[in-house]
Parts: C-alpha cells; sequence; structure tokens
C-alpha cells in the first residue's frame, strides 16, 4: 500500500505524511477548565441522563441495542432512491428495487472481483478472482463473512465488523481505498459514509497499562480532549509532569530499524530465525510472509512502518487505577469504547512466568496469522480468534500465553475440558507441574511461585453461591492478584451474564476468547465484543481444508421414508414421541446399518451420533456395536473409547451428546448422526468437528463423511436444514441421498419383515415420554466425558469384548433405563413369542382411542 492517503475524516489532520505532534492539543488537554462540557447527547441517543447513577449492564444493553437498531439502518436510503428516481433504463421493471444499474461499472472491472451493495453494505466476492486470496484477507479484516461457498462469496458491513477493523489497525481511508480498487462499481457514497460515520470513534481510545501505570491513549488528540470534556474522565486523570505530553507507544521493531525488545511470537518460522541468527528480529511484516510491495499489506495486516507512524503520534493521559472502571463505562456510553492493548513487556510488576513452547513446537501459518493480529503492535490486544473445530485453537491461546509470558487463567466449559486444556499446555510448552494448576470440583491447586497457570471452568468462578470452605480460599487467590492474561475458551457458549461476573471479578490486562463458531441461537454474539473485544480473525474453513490442515469432509443428508405404521402413529402422536417415532424409523435403522457396513470394509472408523439416549441404545444393541452416553461410566467410556482408538474389531462406537465437543479421536472418519438437538447450527458444525482432525486427512484423495440420517416428511427435514446452514455459509455442500443403492442386497437387514417393524413399532408407543426427550442427556454432556478422551492417554490396552445382559419386561417398558435390550438372535425369537401381550396392550390403546374419537363425535353432533 502506498504511503499516500486521501484526506482523512473530518477533524482530522491530513495524514499525506507523518503528522507532527501537536503539544498545542496538550496545552489544551492540560488547561481544560470545568465549563467545557460535553454538549449534551441529541435526544434519543442519550444512554444516561446526566448524574444518574450508572446501570453498567443495563448501559451495555441499551448500547447493544441501539447498535443493533443502527446496525439493521439502511444506509442512506434518502440519496438511493433519488438515485433510483433518476435511473430509467429499459430492464429496471425486471429487477425492480434491486436494480443498480445505476451504479456505473469500471472499464476494468472484470479484473475487479467484488460487488457492494449500496443499501445494506452487502458484498459479493467472485472467488475465482485471481486476486480472491487477498481480498478474502481483506474483507474478513474489515466484514462479517455471511456465506463461503465454492465461487462466490457473500460479506457484510456491519458496525462490529469496521470495530474489529479498526481496533487491528486499519485506518478508515485505506478501508475505503481498498475496497475501491477490489469493486467492479466506485464504492457507493452511502458506504463511505457508513464507514467513516461507524470508524469515527471506535477502536480511537485505548487503556493501556505501561509501567503499572494506566493510560487512555489515542493517536487523535481531539478525541481525548473530548473525553477529557467528560467530568468523569477528567476526575479520573492523574496530572503528573510527565503525562502531561505526548508519551510514545511501545516501541515496535522493523527490518529496516531493528531495536532491542523485539516482539518474537514463538512456533514461527521467524522464532526459529532468530535462534539461528542472534539479533536479527521479527517483523510484522515477515510475520505474514514479508511481501512489501502487496497492495493489502499495510490494510490487511499489520504494517511495521505504519506502527511506527503512530507510535510517533500517540498522545496519552495517566488515569487512576481506582477509577479504571468508571472511565471505561463512561467512555462506552460516550460512544468511543476503549480497547484494551497490555503492554506486557514493560509490565515490571507482575511477575514474569518462565515459559516458552517446546522446541519441537512450530505453529501453522494461520495461527501465526491469527497471533499476528493479536500481537501485532508489540501489545496483547484482546479480542476472539476463531478458527474452525480441529483447527488447533488449544495451541494459538498456549503460544499467546507463552508470548505474554506472565500470570494466565483459563477458563474452560467443563472439567474435561480442564483436564485437557493442562495435558496440552504440559505437551507444548515447557511448563512445570508445580507453575500449572487447576480449579475444579474436585480439585482446588495453587501454582508454586509468584507466577503460574490456573486453568478452571467459567461455572466454578461465576459461581457465587455455596461455595465450599476451599473453593472461597481458591476465589480469593484468584481475585486478589492481577492476571496478565485470561484464555476463554468456546465462547460462544457461555452465558453473557457469567461473562459478565468473570470479566468483573478478575483482573485480567488481556483477554482472548477462542471458538469455531461465533453463532448463537439466542443471537447474543453481540454482547462478546463489549465483553471480550472485536474479533482479530477468523478462519476460512474451506482454506483450511484445502491446505490439508483440516480434513476434506462429503456431506449427504440421506432421506429415510417412513414406514406406514410408524408414519400413521407419528402423524397420531404428540410432539415429544413424534421425534422418537422418526428417530426410530425401521428405514433409517437400515440405512444406518448399510452405512456402517459400507464404511467399515472401507477401512473407515465410524461415530454414530444420537442425541436420543433410548434410540442410542436400541441402535447400538441392534446393530451390536459399544456406545457411550451420560449413563455410562468413566470406566466402561475409557475402555470403549480404547477399543475404538486400538481394536480393528471395534470399528463403530454411538455416541450422545456427550461426545460433541471435548473429544479429540482423529482415528475416527466417518460421522453418521442418527438424532440431533432440533435446529442447532453450532452443534452440527461442532460434530463435524469431531472428524475434521482425522489422522489420514493428508492420505492422497482422502475424504471424512458426515451423514445425517433424516426421515423424510417429518419435522426432521425442517430441523436438519436450519442445521445446516452454518456449514453451508463455510462453503460445505450437502448432497441428498433419496436411495441407498444395493440397501435390499445386505445380508442380515434389520427390520426387514412387517411383523419386525411392527414389534419395535410397539416397543417405541411403549416407551416413556421422558424416553422421547433429547434433553435427557444434557447433564452428561455438561458432566465429564473422561479427561480421558483424546487418543494420546490411551495405550494399547486389552479389554474383554462387550457383554450382553438380558433383560425383562419391565425393563423393556422403561424401567432401570433399559429401554429396549436386544440380547441375541434366541433372545430376540423370545421377543416375538412375547409379542402378543404387547400387541394387545397395543391394540387396547387404539381402542380406547377409537372410542375417545366416537365419544367427540357423538358429543358434537
Ligand atoms: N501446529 C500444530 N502442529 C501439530 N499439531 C497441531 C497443531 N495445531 C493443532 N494441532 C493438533 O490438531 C488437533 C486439534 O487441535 P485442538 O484440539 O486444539 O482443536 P480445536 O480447534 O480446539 O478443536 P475443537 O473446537 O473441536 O475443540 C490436535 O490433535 C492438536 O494436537
Amino acid at each position: 500500500m502506498s504511503s499516500k492517503r486521501p484526506a482523512e475524516t473530518p477533524g482530522e489532520p491530513s495524514s499525506s505524511g507523518k503528522r507532527a505532534r501537536t503539544d498545542v492539543d496538550d496545552e489544551y488537554i492540560v488547561n481544560m477548565n470545568e465549563d467545557d462540557a460535553i454538549p449534551p447527547s441529541p435526544p434519543g441517543n442519550s444512554l444516561v441522563p446526566r448524574g444518574a447513577t450508572i446501570n453498567f449492564s443495563a448501559l451495555t444493553r441499551k448500547l447493544a441495542e441501539t447498535r443493533r437498531a443502527r446496525e439493521n439502518e439502511p444506509l442512506g436510503l434518502s440519496s438511493l432512491e433519488a438515485h433510483r428516481r433518476q435511473q430509467d433504463s429499459h430492464i429496471s421493471h425486471i429487477f425492480m428495487d434491486q436494480d443498480f444499474s445505476w451504479l456505473d461499472l469500471k472499464p476494468d472491472h472484470a479484473s475487479r472481483p467484488l460487488w457492494i451493495s449500496p443499501e445494506d453494505g452487502h458484498i459479493i466476492l467472485e472467488a475465482f478472482s485471481p486476486i480472491a486470496e487477498q481480498a478474502q484477507d481483506f474483507l474478513t479484516a474489515i466484514s462479517e463473512p455471511v456465506s463461503r461457498p465454492a465461487f462466490i462469496h457473500e460479506y457484510k458491513l456491519t458496525p462490529y465488523s469496521l470495530y474489529a477493523a479498526v481496533s487491528v489497525g486499519l485506518q478508515t481511508e485505506d478501508i475505503i481505498e481498498v475496497l475501491n480498487r477490489l469493486s467492479k462499481v466506485p464504492v457507493p457514497e452511502s458506504i463511505t459514509a457508513f464507514i467513516r460515520d461507524r470508524t469515527l470513534s471506535y477502536g480511537k481510545v485505548k487503556l493501556v497499562l505501561k509501567h503499572n501505570k494506566y493510560f487512555v491513549e489515542s493517536s487523535h488528540p481531539e478525541t481525548l480532549q473530548l473525553l477529557l470534556k467528560d467530568r468523569i474522565v477528567r476526575d479520573a486523570r492523574l496530572i503528573t509532569t510527565q503525562t502531561d505530553t505526548s508519551i510514545k507507544a511501545a516501541t515496535f521493531t522493523t527490518a529496516k530499524a531493528p531495536v532491542k525488545g523485539n516482539l518474537i511470537i514463538p512456533g514461527t518460522k521467524d522464532a526459529e530465525k532468530k535462534k539461528d541468527e542472534p539479533g536479527n528480529g521479527v517483523t510484522a511484516s515477515n510475520i505474514r510472509g514479508g511481501n512489501e510491495a502487496d497492495l493489502f499489506t499495510s490494510v490487511v495486516g499489520v504494517d511495521a512502518d505504519d506502527i511506527e507512524e503512530d507510535d510517533d503520534n500517540v498522545h496519552a493521559f495517566e488515569i487512576n487505577d481506582a477509577k479504571i472502571d468508571d472511565v471505561k463505562k463512561r467512555c462506552t456510553e460516550l460512544e468511543y469504547p476503549m480497547l484494551e492493548e497490555y503492554d506486557f513487556r514493560n509490565d515490571t510488576v507482575n511477575a514474569n512466568l518462565d515459559i516458552d513452547l517446546k522446541p519441537a513446537t512450530v505453529i501453522r501459518p494461520y495461527q501465526e496469522t491469527s497471533l499476528s493480529k493479536m500481537f501485532g503492535n508489540g501489545r496483547a490486544r484482546s479480542g476472539i480468534i476463531v478458527l474452525p473445530c480441529g483447527a488447533g485453537k488449544t495451541l494459538v491461546g498456549i503460544t499467546a500465553a507463552c508470548t505474554i509470558k506472565k500470570s494466565c487463567l483459563v477458563l474452560c466449559t467443563s472439567s474435561v475440558s480442564v483436564m485437557q486444556w493442562k495435558q496440552q499446555f504440559m505437551l507444548w510448552s515447557n511448563v512445570t507441574d508445580r507453575q500449572i494448576a487447576v480449579f475444579t470440583a474436585d480439585q482446588k491447586e495453587k501454582f508454586a511461585g509468584e507466577s503460574g497457570i490456573v486453568v478452571s471452568t467459567y461455572s466454578m468462578v461465576a459461581n457465587t453461591h455455596n461455595r465450599s470452605h476451599e473453593s472461597k480460599k481458591m476465589m480469593e487467590f484468584l481475585t486478589s492478584r492481577e492476571w496478565g492474561f485470561i484464555l476463554l475458551d468456546e465462547v460462544h457458549v457461555v452465558p453473557a451474564a457469567m461473562f459478565r461476573r468473570v470479566v468483573t471479578t478478575i483482573k485480567a490486562h488481556s483477554k482472548l476468547g477462542l471458538t469455531a463458531t461465533l453463532v448463537r441461537e439466542d443471537d447474543k454474539i453481540a454482547d462478546l465484543n463489549y465483553m471480550i473485544g472485536p474479533k482479530l480473525y477468523e478462519a476460512n474453513w474451506m482454506d483450511l481444508a484445502a491446505k490439508g490442515h483440516i480434513a476434506n469432509v462429503q456431506c449427504a443428508e440421506v432421506w429415510c421414508p417412513m414406514t406406514p405404521e410408524f408414519y400413521r402413529e407419528y402423524l397420531r402422536e404428540q410432539s415429544r414421541k413424534r421425534m422418537l417415532l422418526y428417530c426410530m424409523n425401521p428405514n433409517k435403522f437400515q440405512a444406518c446399518q448399510f452405512l456402517i457396513k459400507y464404511h467399515e470394509d472401507r477401512g473407515d472408523k465410524i461415530i454414530v451420533f444420537s442425541d436420543n439416549v433410548f434410540a442410542l441404545e436400541a441402535y447400538a444393541r441392534r446393530l451390536g456395536k459399544l456406545f457411550i452416553h451420560g449413563g455410562t461410566g468413566q470406566v466402561e467410556r475409557m475402555r470403549v473409547l480404547s477399543q475404538f482408538q486400538s481394536s480393528p474389531r471395534v470399528n463403530t462406537i454411538f455416541l450422545s451428546k456427550v461426545g460433541d465437543t471435548s473429544i479429540d479421536l482423529p482415528e475416527a472418519t466417518c460421522l453418521i448422526q442418527i438424532s440431533s438437538h432440533f435446529g442447532s447450527r453450532r452443534q452440527e458444525a461442532q460434530r463435524l468437528g469431531r472428524i475434521l482432525r482425522a489422522k489420514r486427512r493428508n492420505d492422497e484423495g482422502f475424504n471424512a463423511f458426515f451423514y445425517s440420517l433424516v426421515s423424510k416428511d417429518t419435522q426432521e427435514m425442517y430441523y436438519s436444514t436450519k442445521r445446516q446452514q452454518f456449514l453451508i455459509d463455510q462453503g460445505y455442500a450437502f448432497k441428498v441421498i433419496t436411495h441407498l443403492d444395493g440397501i435390499e442386497e445386505l445380508p442380515e437387514l434389520v427390520y426387514k419383515t412387517r411383523d419386525e417393524q411392527i414389534e419395535l413399532l410397539s416397543s417405541v408407543l411403549l416407551a416413556n415420554e421422558s424416553e422421547a426427550d433429547l434433553g435427557s442427556d444434557i447433564r452428561a454432556a455438561e458432566g465429564d466425558l473422561a479427561g480421558t478422551v483424546t487418543s494420546k492417554d490411551f495405550g494399547p490396552m486389552k479389554f474383554p469384548s462387550a457383554q450382553r445382559t438380558t433383560g425383562s419386561l419391565t425393563a423393556l417398558s422403561g424401567a432401570a433405563h433399559m429401554s429396549y435390550v436386544e440380547q441375541n438372535k434366541s433372545a430376540n425369537k423370545k421377543l416375538a413369542r412375547e409379542a402378543v401381550p404387547r400387541n394387545k396392550l397395543f391394540a387396547k390403546r387404539d381402542k380406547e382411542k377409537a372410542a375417545a374419537r366416537k365419544e367427540a363425535r357423538a358429543g358434537r353432533n
């Protein structure tokens, strides 16, 4: 990117070259008097009446609402209307209000890859363009990816995405300029105005802890002046001779002007180089690959030159650390949310933590890129990194901790993950057992020495009720110290209130949120921006698959027609039982059996997922496979998982939702889903994540397989479509299979005869209502799936094969949590013999229903 920049936003000095430091402005800051009050906000914009007590949560809510409302605001509609009226095209009537022919195409439009809608900020990108890859990098930095299938991608400019862009160092005019270069039409005025408006205040003010003092910092002196007009901010300010002048930000080294104290992200190629050539520093640009001439370099990545330029222009004033919260709140109210940056290399109060990645640990290019967004200016920016399931978020977190080298608190969603994080820290870094502690319901450890790492769960830290004495002491340990870094795993699942409690009780200088699926069915994603920080980086799933970092997956939806008997009952039944009927559909059973056989014969290792425990047990027992659900004991779980990994005889296991996350089985290459949690897009993606880490992913022509079995013409089809949306947006294509070739010829095909099917139906109808409940395994999902579950934890142990037990009719009817027991062939025959009384019950039930219907009809007549 050239150093020449067009005029900046109104009120900013021209930036054609380096801006001179304006000491006059500093004067102005110092001499400001009480009368310079901030003008009242326009009606409707005011978040808090002056002098009123501030309710921060209400404020945050209101701010989020205001922003959401703004997000939906059409962009400059009046001017668009004017354009429309002007246009007089003979095709206008075809496209109606979607006729944008008044946006003139540039003469060389064919070589430019994108188009922007002047109405709503949607950007359409030709993903087949030769410069699509760079354009994608740029677009992910400034907008939200909406959908990225093979050829055409869609992105959307939102206030949040622009906030994130500004926070990683992008400048308003640079964004507009690059957008213009890539666009087939001149960037519409409505869009440039939107970008200018939304980047005017966001990302301009930083809260920086440096030399153990807090500074409000900005490279826009007029912004600091504006803030200092506010009484709360002014009262919090500390005036010392040193801080009344500009303060330079941390020096960041460039290749041209190496200085001491370079930031090296461990595990990168540059760190390797540094080892070989002492004194040869890492630069932000060579973190990215180092093509200085690249058009997008200074915008997409972190340009060392730009950083230096900014450094010369940074103005700051110190604030009283007791008033930080007040100042943060006030700045948010004034629509100048403060970005949090931690100048960890200059923090001399908090003890250093002596950790580093092990010499053999090398991070992958996209892990490096995500970290360069966090550490781009030599400090730690707070924010969220989004990487696909199985792409190695854990190592990204660990590398960040090894870069900051201060005490670190890791929070995850379950005690299983706690153990996995600890184990991964030990695996990738040189942290010692004494330096890392866990805080769970069972273990309450503290690290030895002044600094260290604690791994815990959100609920352990956020829960304020019924704490044991030990927990209280542990909480004192956590709250009484300053943490350099807080790592927040799976940020998309944690309730906002819990986050708020964590963020307010723990004092941390920088926060990093990790997630694969920044989607929530409850639409609470926006809150994360304000509690953690903006999204710093989001990887493209298809890209990582193409480069072999995650597996290539073939996705298919298999449509299984309901048998007439099952469908009749389905239409009659009420909601919860209906679910059980479409899960237990004999045709689905057969499809599952066929696919297992087909993939076992190919040498695949298969995981079958079922949220419904009744169906899970029924399928697993009938097909003679091992299974794990919430009720399975720890030892049994380990045994099953170990056999799946090491025994050639166990190639298929059935898992309930306890296996959705936190399970690292790189042996698995095929997934079959027989029942799922309604329309949850996140669950679908997390499940897919189980095979994305397939060990064999780099074998030539290797594909992993993901099948979703769906009973035709039932509610399941609706949910299935909804579930797939996230993955489709990531570029996955779901094929629909309406017939599995060769299924009829499968030897020993289950439930082939009508009698067998009716027998199955009767067992379903006799099942308790609660058996149909998909939520029945939720407790288990939150509970432990043995910390155990990583492959590394299992050696080639020998275990006895699965044991089958005989069950009574009591058990069959739902008692003892054995709703359906398949034993062996002779037992099966026995059950068939006993079918008569069950059929009678079935008949009795029908008779009762018919009588009720007759009565109702009589009543109507
Ligand atoms: N740089 C790397 N070098 C070698 N292996 C890696 C690297 N990064 C990640 N891995 C491996 O990739 C696998 C997936 O990593 P990890 O469990 O951290 O993924 P994740 O992104 O947290 O997935 P999920 O969201 O599904 O939990 C692990 O087996 C890990 O050891």
